[in-house]
Order: structure tokens, then sequence, then C-alpha cells
């Protein structure tokens, strides 16, 4: 040990010495063209190529810089767990970014990295150097200069992977960021008025915590959903392979309170999407529908919410007193829509149907990309077929009343009762009636809420219930039943409620809308004929 001690300093004075030596006896250029010498001898002996990524690029920031430290970041991640096959880096810088509610670890100063690229591993140095002098800029720099240095082995082709890797660690760079970033809620409330910046959409953070593992429903609908919303987010070259626009439609409905909200926030969730919320009533005309629509920003899920009574004219009265709008007063909202499709509209002051439907679907919908319509609805049996033909609406998705799996799922969100955790006794008592109870995840989550504090209670008040539910169904003939504050309601006509909810092709129960089906007023597009 102590040799080498003695070794390290002799080479260290002699490395001191020729440095001097060479600041003595050299005039700057000439030092300046010996050290360039020396670096090109170096490399032309080096079985590695080189390659610097300076955080500043002359007097602009070099965004390489920043993704590389984001991309390496993640690798970084995964060497802090105790797992970690890469025991290099032992220090972490961490940062917090605006707009960001997530800490990001990133390589510390002079900190070294393998990653490895399509089968190459490449080094990466993490090299900050104190600046020099203060050159001249038209901003202050940093007192530090720092980069980074990437090392691929000659017998690797460095140029052969040079470009696909540097592609590869800005895409992962800009998912990083996506997913660390606090995501937003626009909403179109202001009436389409523009704010400072001619912005159309107003916006706060969006911090809903419902996400797939917390939403009620059967295990293998909830799969099928997430499979389908994965594909469409890593879908880009299929959808460029196919000439089809990179967006997708899905279409919730269901009775109230079974989770077609909880579902698009849990989208939003999954894929780190934005949401924006059209507020159809809000909008005046095509044109300024078609002004939000590119007003929207790509990966994001444009909501409509309850698309059956979205266009209410009697509320829209209060912008507009046209006779048009007075003459289709207590219509609903569909029948309007199709009424203002077959041409009864004045001025084209209002939103049509086929406006909506180009929205979604025409030439403008795939200005940006990666974006997904969901529209819900409590009564698809008001929509207007156009709107449900195949290809419009990719998925139709029916939130049903709570079965027992998704009761399951209730009862680990609300009293933490895992898989075995409740008696086989209890299970199958819940079991028997749920079904036939027919009670939405909204209604059951108010009787386990109001009794958490008491597990036993709140499982024995929630079977009670769903028993006496049960009862009364049956009683009336197994009717659909519906609450309207305390007074319970029966819809008689079971199979026909069942069919307008679970068809999703059904028209009917809007007679307007049928009507001019009928008479072909509109075609497949719900445009004029
Ligand atoms: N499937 C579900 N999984 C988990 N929670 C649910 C589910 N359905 C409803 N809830 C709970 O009930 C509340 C109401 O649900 P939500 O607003 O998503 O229903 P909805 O179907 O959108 O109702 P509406 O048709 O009235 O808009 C939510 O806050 C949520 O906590
Ligand atoms: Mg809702």
């Amino acid at each position: 040990m102590k040799e080498l001690w003695t070794s390290l300093a002799s080479l260290m004075g002699v490395y001191a010495f020729c440095q001097t030596l060479l600041q003595t006896l050299l005039p700057p250029e000439l030092r300046f063209a010996f050290l360039k010498l020396f670096a090109r001898l170096f490399n032309s002996f080096s079985s590695h190529c080189y390659y610097d990524i300076t955080e500043i690029d002359g007097v602009n920031t070099n965004e390489l810089y920043n993704a590389a430290q984001l991309y390496l970041s993640s690798s970084a991640d995964s060497i802090s767990t105790p797992s970690s096959s890469s025991p290099d880096t032992r220090r972490l810088s961490l940062t917090r970014a605006v707009n960001s509610s997530a800490v990001t670890f990133g390589l510390s100063n002079n900190d070294r990295l393998v990653d490895v690229f399509n089968g190459v591993r490449v080094h990466w140095e993490h090299v900050v150097t104190p600046r020099q002098t203060q050159t001249f800029s038209w901003r202050p720099l940093p007192e530090e200069k720092r980069g980074f240095t990437l090392k691929i082995k000659k017998q690797d082709n460095p140029p052969s992977i040079l470009d696909a890797y540097l592609d590869h660690i800005m895409e992962r760079a800009n998912e990083i960021r996506r997913k660390n970033q606090d995501r937003f809620l626009y909403t179109n409330s202001r009436g389409g008025s523009l704010d400072s910046r001619g912005h159309p959409w107003e916006s706060v953070p969006f911090k809903h915590p419902s996400t797939f593992d917390t939403l009620a429903m059967d295990p293998a609908k909830k799969e099928e959903i997430k499979a389908d919303l994965t594909d469409f987010a890593n879908g880009q070259s299929f959808y460029q392979n196919t000439g089809r626009a990179w967006k997708r439609g899905y279409l919730l409905y269901g009775p109230p309170g079974t989770g077609k909200s909880s579902m698009i926030a849990a989208m939003a969730n999954f894929l780190c999407y934005d949401i924006y919320d059209l507020e159809l009533t809000e909008v005046h005309n095509n044109s300024d529908l078609r002004k939000l629509l590119m007003k929207t920003s790509s990966k994001s899920i444009i909501v409509i919410e309850d698309i059956d009574c979205s266009i209410n004219l009697t509320n829209r009265k209060k912008s507009s007193n046209s006779p048009a709008r007075n003459h289709h007063e207590g219509l609903s909202a569909s029948a309007a829509m199709a009424a203002a499709a077959a041409g009864d509209q004045e001025g084209g002051n209002s939103i049509t149907l086929s406006g909506l439907l180009n929205f979604t679907d025409g030439l403008w919908s795939c200005c940006g990309s990666e974006r997904i319509f969901v529209f819900t609805t409590n009564h698809i049996e008001k929509l207007d077929p156009a709107l449900l033909r195949s290809g419009r609406m990719d998925m139709h998705v029916f939130m049903s009343y709570c079965s027992f799996p998704a009761l399951k799922i209730l009862l680990k969100n609300y009293l933490g009762f895992e898989e075995g955790d409740l008696s086989e006794e209890v299970l199958g008592g819940l079991e028997g009636v749920v079904e036939e109870a027919q009670m939405t995840p909204a209604d059951i989550s108010e009787v386990l809420i109001k009794n958490r504090r008491d597990k036993r209670k709140a499982v024995d008040e929630l079977l009670e219930t769903l028993k006496r539910k049960a009862e009364r169904r049956s009683e009336s003939g197994g009717g659909v039943m519906r609450e309207r504050g305390s007074e319970e309601v029966v819809v008689e006509d079971e199979e026909q409620e069942k069919r307008a909810l679970e068809s999703p092709k059904l028209g009917g129960g809007d007679d307007v809308v049928q009507e001019s089906c009928e008479k072909g007023e509109k075609d497949d597009n719900g445009k004029p004929n």
C-alpha cells in the first residue's frame, strides 16, 4: 500500500513538472496546438470513440444534454435499488422540475454509468469543471461547465448505432418528462372567449386519484380496455402504415353512478394524458368547435359527458333568442341535433350533428395526433345511430351495476379486505344477492364509506341493503330499480331497458331522431341528404 502511494505521488510530481515546463517554454498558441496534437494522438491510439454533449451549446441550452440527463436518471433509478447490477454510482443528484410533483434522479458530478443499447455497451461520464473565464454572453452562464462524455468501443462501429441511440434517448426523455409532469384538466367553460395568449381552454392541475386498480368492474373487461389503450399509445407505426388517423373513440354508457367518469380519470392516469372536458352547451357553432379542437394538444383525452343531453337548447337560449332556438325548445338534445343536421338550422349559428361528427371523425379530427375521444351517456338508446355506427366510436363499454368481482374490488378499496379475509359464508351471502340487487358501485361505496370505521358492521349493513333491494326487485317482478332521492322507482319493462343499454346500435327512445333516420333525412354520417 505504501509503495502504491509513493508511485502515485511521483507520477503526480512528473505530471506537474511537465505542465510547468509546457507553460514556461511554449507560448499560449503553441501550447494549444500541442494539446490538440496530443489529443489527436491519444484518439488514434484509443480503442474508443468519444462524444461530448455539453450543457450549453454556444449560447443555447443543448436539448440533448437535458434529454441525456433525464434518460440516465431512469437508469439511475434502477441502480438505487439493492438488486442493482451496476454498483458504479453511489451518489445521485435529485431534481424536481416546475409543474412536476415527481423527483427525478440524475448522475452526480463526474459520475459514470454503463448502458446497453442493442447489445452494445456504452459508457457515460458526467463531466463537471469550473468555468474559468466568463466570456461575454447575453445571459449569465452557470459557474460550472457541465457535459456528458459518451464513450463507445470502436469495434462496435459507433456511427452505425449513434443516430438510433440518440433518438431512443430523446424519445425516452420525452416520455419521462410527460410522466413526471403534472397533468391538466382543460375546460371551455369561458364560453369560447380567448385568454391573453389566444387560448380558448382554461386549465387546472388534474389530480384525480382514480386508477384501473381502484375501478370496480369486471377484471376481464378492465384488462381488455387497458390492453386496447396500450396498443393505441404504442401504435404510431400501425396507424401510419394503415393510413388511419392516430385517434380512438370510446363510448361509455350505463346507469348513473357506475363509474363512467371514474373510468375517464383512470384512463388519463394510466396513459399520463391531459383531459379536455368539452362542454358542448358553451360552444356556439361548428366553427368554434373546430377551433377548440385545433387548440387541443396531442396525448390527450377529449371528453363529452352526457352526450345525449349535452346540447340542451333551452340552456343555449341564454346566449341567443333566435326563433330557431325557440323552435327547438323542449326537444331532447339528440332530437335537436338531428333536426339541426337535417338542415333546420339558421345561419349556421348552432352545433349540428354533422359538426360534431366532423369534430371526431372528419379531416379536422386528425390535426394533432394521439388523441382519444370519450363520450358518456346514461341513455344510449337516445343517441343518433350515426354516432354509434361501427368505426365511429371504436369501443362501446357498458358500465353495469355492481357485479360480484366488482364488489370484491370495492371491499378491498374501502375496507382493506384482501382475498381470504372474509369467510366463505359472508362472501357466498354477498355473491348470492349482489347481481339481483342491481346496486351501482356508487351506492355500494356510500354504504361502505358510512361504516368504514367498523369493517364488520359495514359488511353486515351492505349485506342487509343488498338483500332488501333484491327482495324489492323480486316483489316488483324484476323491474330495474332507480333511486330518485330517497324514493325508489321501478322501471317496469326491464327487457326494454336492458336492450337499450346493452345494444350499442339501438336507436329509438327519441321520436325525432328515429323519424329523421327513417325518412332518410340524414346519411350515415348524420349529414343532411
Ligand atoms: N366502477 C366504479 N369503481 C369504483 N368507484 C366507483 C365506480 N362507480 C362509481 N364509483 C364511485 O361513485 C362515484 C360516482 O361515480 P362516477 O361519477 O364515476 O359515475 P358516473 O357513471 O360517471 O355517473 P354519472 O352517469 O351520473 O355521471 C365516484 O366518486 C366513485 O367513487
Ligand atoms: Mg359521470
